[in-house]
């Protein structure tokens, strides 16, 4: 049974099982409605108000501990990709993404106002991993309203700096990949994961995959990107502060051999990630916050 958190007149929030003992939240308010995993602190599903869903969300994600969700907003912490550094400055490769999008958020505030939902999130540890020990603090804002937004804040609570790289791995869902594009892309330069070539610039045709390119942006360029989708008739718009490259990844026949990818449901999406794919470091005590904001237009 779903358990009612808060209602007002502006809307609801409930607390409701996943499966595999793992709690999720659902929104429902005048302007969208919106599902958030309490497990992996993702961020599953969020529709405005008489429009298409903006998130996808696979039909067949697992929602099993230890495993990652397929869809959504994975927060890729503390590594982007396989590659991790260990304390003394050498790099291994493990399991991809990092252990945030795999471990138990807690639900540290919500509230339902005119203007819209916001719930804050947090994840707190020390020792989640033999590659990466270190005590830190992350905390995540999200606000429902006309636009959406998302603020991820990181703690080192470790005595030492640590290194890491990290990734907000929107799907965001389209009309069909094939008919989408982007604006703004295509003076960016990339490295190209398929074919493992470096420094590109080449345009983008659509966003069919296979695809996975890591762009980057240059100094004080504007760190916004729409994308076009011809199908939908639509734009999101979204603006990243304190990434350096975007991720741009959708799997096209690959997904077949994804089981955790419903039939066809690499269509569906496109993944721009809002990222810091190179190294950072904190120092011990510092924050670091890294944001989001997306809009949708309807043309
Ligand atoms: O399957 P996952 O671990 O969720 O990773 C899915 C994808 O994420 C990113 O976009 C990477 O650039 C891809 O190389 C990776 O395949």
């Amino acid at each position: 049974m779903p358990q009612l958190l808060l209602e007002n007149e502006f809307g609801r929030i409930e607390q409701f099982l996943l499966g595999d003992g793992l709690q999720a939240l659902r929104f429902v308010h005048q302007k969208g409605q919106g599902t958030i995993s309490l497990y992996a602190g993702q961020v599953l599903t969020w529709q405005p108000h008489a429009q298409q869903p903006v998130f996808w969300l696979s039909k067949d994600s697992a929602y099993r501990q230890g495993k990652a969700i397929r869809g959504g907003i994975p927060i890729c912490w503390p590594w982007f990709g396989d590659k991790v550094k260990l304390a003394d400055g050498s790099i291994i490769s493990t399991s991809n993404h990092g252990f945030a999008r795999q471990s138990q958020w807690q639900l540290d505030a919500f509230t339902i106002a005119a203007e819209g939902v916001s719930i804050t999130l947090s994840l707190r540890g020390e020792q989640l991993s033999k590659y990466w020990p270190g005590a830190f603090q992350l905390r995540q804002n999200l606000q429902f309203s006309e636009a959406f937004s998302q603020q991820l804040s990181i703690t080192n609570l470790s005595p030492q700096p640590v290194a890491y790289t990290c990734a907000l791995h929107s799907y965001f869902c389209v009309g069909h990949a094939k008919d989408t594009n982007f604006s703004a892309l295509n003076h960016l330069i990339f490295d190209d994961k398929v074919t493992g070539k470096r420094q590109q610039r080449s345009p983008l045709v659509n966003c069919q995959g296979p695809i996975d390119r890591i762009y980057h942006r240059e100094q004080n360029q504007q760190n916004n990107l729409v994308i076009v989708d011809h199908q939908w008739q639509r734009e999101i718009a979204i603006c990243s502060d304190d990434c350096q490259q975007w991720v741009l990844w959708n799997p096209g026949v690959n997904a077949q051999a994804m089981t955790d990818i419903h039939a066809q449901g690499e269509n569906e999406f496109v993944c721009l990630e809002a990222a810091n794919t190179q190294w950072q470091t904190l120092a011990s005590q510092a924050t670091r916050q890294i944001s989001q904001v997306v809009k949708v237009n309807q043309r």
